[in-house]
């Protein structure tokens, strides 16, 4: 540990190099700070190797099969031609992308200073982590430090009675083996990643059925935004079995038997599909890390408790991402990392504000989202006004031939500042950062109004909603 104000150069030791440690790698590395990471498996994390970025590539070519779709619709003779995904060839960029991705992380961190450290760390110490290399018994080597942050995200949860096996049943990780389409795909768990894959293997042309265990997909997002993503899948021929849990997964001859429980196996007790996807959520990696022996306390669901400025119970260790519980997301992940450095090394700090963060369901239509929801407005929660405007009259959009999707902006009652918003539309997630930006500085509807927008341009109808939304002193 480093003694001497004048010389001081804290040492940080990151376990796990995902969205939290990679970021808080660089941060911390540009601040001054001696950097170590351990990671098991390849810098990035499971977001660039598993997760964010292998799924978005996937539905970067499900979303080119819409766009070749609705080309009809705008006059492009496409002659007899079917578009079809050759599978083995999106699964191998895919796998590219993701490497290169992970290569480049690398390389940005070592050009920076970060010793990387491959193996699997364990806490020993609040200021000691030992390191053991993949497939050793035997820990290679213990790294004193100033601090340590926890940044080891999360897993599939897996259910006892449907084991995935990466051939019929898989978790979101082993999707990218596939050497075709398949038949049917059933998709159990409705939240985004289930609703993310169900909208993919749509476009791509399987059959899919998607396992709900609530009345709606997307349990916990904008309800109207989950509606409207029903319904295109009710008409592009998903079938939504609603009110069902899968109680297990089992393979057949040639693929795979779903067996639900709830209500809505009363109507549907078993589907059989060629493949099924359990998209059932997540698990942090905490267990055998060795946080709870040196005092690091865990909640009941095994995430690491922080603070907002991403602090544990214990004084030296930090954490941040997945493995804390807080939203799922890579930005936030990012941010907490970001955070803890600049509280360890006595930076300008603030505190990880949630309720600013925008996030996006690449679904088709996308859902994007940022500050407060429906739901606390009608609960009551804060005061606000909200227009609702439908892209089917924006000339963009019918330009597009884009019918479904719109624009919700919420504003304070009365003083109509900008509190949040919701988009559902094709690239939802370029569109939302307007409202980010008028959320995060707390802009005034008509300060969004004021701003000139393009004609035409769907982001004409974000203005057109704030102007809507104008509070008259
Ligand atoms: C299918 C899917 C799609 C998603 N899409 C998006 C999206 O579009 N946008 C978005 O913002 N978020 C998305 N998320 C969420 C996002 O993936 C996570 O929020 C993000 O990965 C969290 O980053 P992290 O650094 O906490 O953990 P991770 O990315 O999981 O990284 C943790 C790293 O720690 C390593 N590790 C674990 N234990 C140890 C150990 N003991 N020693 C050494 N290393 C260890 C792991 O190998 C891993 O590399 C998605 C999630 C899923 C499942
Ligand atoms: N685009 C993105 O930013 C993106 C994409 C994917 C995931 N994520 C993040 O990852 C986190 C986890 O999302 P998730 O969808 O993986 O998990 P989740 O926990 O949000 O959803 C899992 C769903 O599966 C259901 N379920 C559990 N057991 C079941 C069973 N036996 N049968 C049927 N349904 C069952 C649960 O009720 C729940 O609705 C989220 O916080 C999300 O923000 C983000």
């Amino acid at each position: 540990m480093s003694t001497s104000e004048s010389t001081y150069t804290p040492t940080l030791t990151i376990i796990g190099g995902g969205p939290g440690g990679y970021e808080a790698a660089l941060v911390a590395a540009k601040l001054g700070a001696q950097v170590t990471v351990v990671e098991r498996k390849g810098m990035g994390g499971a977001a660039v190797l598993t997760d964010v970025v292998p799924s978005k590539t996937l539905i970067a070519t499900a979303d080119s099969m819409r766009r070749v779709q609705r080309a009809a619709q705008l006059g492009v003779d496409l002659g007899d031609v079917e578009p079809r995904a050759r599978m083995s060839e999106v699964d191998h960029r895919i796998l590219q992308i993701a490497g290169e991705q992970s290569r480049d992380i690398e390389a940005d961190l070592e050009r920076r200073g970060v010793r990387i450290v491959r193996g699997r760390g364990r806490v020993v110490g609040p200021h000691q982590v030992q390191v053991t290399p993949e497939g050793a018994e035997e820990p290679s080597e213990t790294l004193t430090c100033d601090a340590i942050l926890v940044s080891v995200g999360a897993s599939p949860r897996e259910l006892p009675t449907a084991k995935p096996d990466g051939e019929r049943i898989f978790n979101w990780t082993q999707l990218y083996a596939l050497e075709d389409i398949p038949e049917h795909m059933i998709v159990v768990g409705s939240g985004v990643t289930g609703a993310e894959f169900a909208s993919a293997y749509d476009l791509l042309g399987a059959q899919v059925s998607l396992v709900s265990s609530r009345e709606h997909v997307l349990p916990g997002e904008d309800q109207d935004a989950a509606q409207l993503l029903e319904h295109v899948f009710a008409s592009n021929g998903v079938n939504v079995v609603s009110k069902s849990r899968a109680e297990a997964v089992e393979r057949t001859a040639d693929g795979v038997r779903v067996t639900l429980s709830g209500e809505g196996a009363a109507q549907t007790p078993t589907l059989e599909g060629s493949h099924c996807l359990l998209a059932v959520g997540g698990v942090p990696n905490t267990e055998d890390l060795g946080l709870e022996e040196v005092g690091v306390r865990l909640t009941d669901s095994g995430h690491v408790a922080v603070d907002g400025v991403s602090r544990t119970s214990v004084p030296s260790i930090y954490a941040a991402g997945d493995c804390t519980g807080e939203l799922a997301l890579a930005s936030v992940a990012a941010m907490q990392g970001r955070i803890a450095v600049a509280h360890l090394m006595g930076d300008a700090v603030k505190p990880l504000r949630k309720h600013l963060v925008a996030s996006n369901i690449f679904t088709s239509p996308e859902i994007a989202t940022v500050g407060v929801t429906q739901a606390q407005v009608d609960a009551g929660e804060c005061q606000a006004d909200v227009v609702k405007l439908e892209f089917a009259t924006n000339p963009r959009a019918k330009m597009q031939g884009i019918s479904e999707g719109f624009v919700k902006v919420f504003a304070r009652k009365g003083s109509g500042t900008v509190l949040g918003g919701v988009v559902v539309a094709p690239r939802a997630s370029e569109l939302i950062w307007s409202l980010a930006l008028a959320v995060t500085h707390k802009l005034h509807v008509d300060d969004l109004a004021d701003t000139f927008t393009v004609y035409p341009s769907m982001s004409g109808s974000l203005a057109e909603a704030a102007r809507r939304l104008h509070v008259r002193l």
